[in-house]
């Protein structure tokens, strides 16, 4: 007899950092190329893809829909453009708001926008895909100096920390600071308190029914993972909440763009996708994740790296 080959309880897709823009090529601040025309064929083919792959519950964006080079009279069409291409999939997509997002439109417009369930600008929500499991997403711009309005008391919070932590005059460079210090920039955001409660309201809730869960946010959440100028500027707290219950196996986050995959002390695995909009032409950065009941496992295309992440 042979092996019974195991199906997965159930799969989806995952792209970050489309940041399309109809612009030229051009470079990241530190000089790495980004294709910010190709990033929305990359999408389309992400799409294609999942949809002969058939079988996908949902997908995931992990944010930065559109590049903050947009044109700003082009920000609007060129959100929607996009979340057309994402609509083409056969099955629900679920979005987040990244840096980009914010440069782009106002909280007020990009919610409605992208779907994304939330009462008074709050863009955290989570939903159960089946039964055994739980996806949390992560509003990391909750408290931050782009995207409220400039009176607004999560503004004026997110100045003050920036004030406090970066002597920087641009305070979207991180020279100077050291190690982890480097995460208070402009460019990066924290979880204010009502969600660091809800977070644990919904963890508490998913460990009394027995649900497992996948965190997700734009901006990742262990310096093991990536650039410590790219980390949620409170991501021990997010962390020793989401230490205190077993639940939690993976977190997956974008924002980085490099890619990368770090298990941390407590045996969580976490995950920062490698950016669509870094794909030279030709080239391509999507994948979807199979859950089994033990492990998950990413299967990427082409620059997105399989990785299996053993519970
Ligand atoms: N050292 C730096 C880095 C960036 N900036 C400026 O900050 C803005 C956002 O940077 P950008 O690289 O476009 O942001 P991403 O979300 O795509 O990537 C985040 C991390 O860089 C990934 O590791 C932009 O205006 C940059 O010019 C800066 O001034 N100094």
């Amino acid at each position: 007899m042979g092996s019974v080959v195991k199906q997965p309880l159930f799969s989806f897709g995952v792209i970050a950092d489309v940041q399309y823009a109809d612009i030229p090529d051009g470079r990241s601040f530190l000089g790495v190329p980004r294709y910010y025309r190709n990033s929305i064929l990359v999408l389309q083919r992400a799409v294609e893809t999942w949809n002969q792959h058939g079988n996908l519950k949902f997908v995931i964006n992990m944010g930065d829909i559109v590049d903050g080079f947009c044109p700003k009279d082009q920000s609007l069409a060129a959100t929607k453009k996009l979340v057309r291409e994402f609509d083409k999939f056969n099955g629900p997509v679920y979005h987040m708001i990244g840096n980009h997002c914010l440069y782009n439109l106002p909280r007020e417009e990009l919610l409605p926008l992208l779907k994304i369930p939330g009462r008074d600008g709050n863009a955290y929500y989570d939903f159960s895909p089946t039964p055994g499991y739980r996806i949390v997403v992560l509003d990391g711009y909750d408290i931050s100096a782009v995207g409220w309005p400039q009176d607004h008391p999560k503004t004026i919070a997110a100045l003050k920390i920036l004030d406090e932590k970066n002597p920087n005059s641009d305070k979207n460079s991180p020279e100077g600071l050291e190690d982890v210090a480097r995460r208070f920039v402009k460019y990066n955001g924290g979880v204010g308190e009502e969600q660091l409660q809800w977070l644990d309201s919904v963890l508490q809730d998913a460990s009394n029914s027995n649900q497992r869960v996948i965190v997700c946010g734009h901006v990742p959440m262990s310096p093991g993972v990536a650039s410590k100028a790219a980390l949620l500027w409170n991501f021990d707290e997010v962390m020793d909440i989401i230490h205190k219950y077993d639940s939690v196996k993976v977190c997956l986050s974008g924002h980085d763009h490099k890619g990368g995959y770090f298990v941390d002390s407590h045996g969580v695995h976490h995950r920062s996708l490698e950016a669509a909009l870094e794909c030279p032409p030709g080239t391509y950065s999507f994948g979807y994740i199979d859950v089994y009941e033990n492990k998950l496992s990413l299967v990427g295309t082409d620059r997105m790296q399989n990785t299996d992440f053993e519970n």
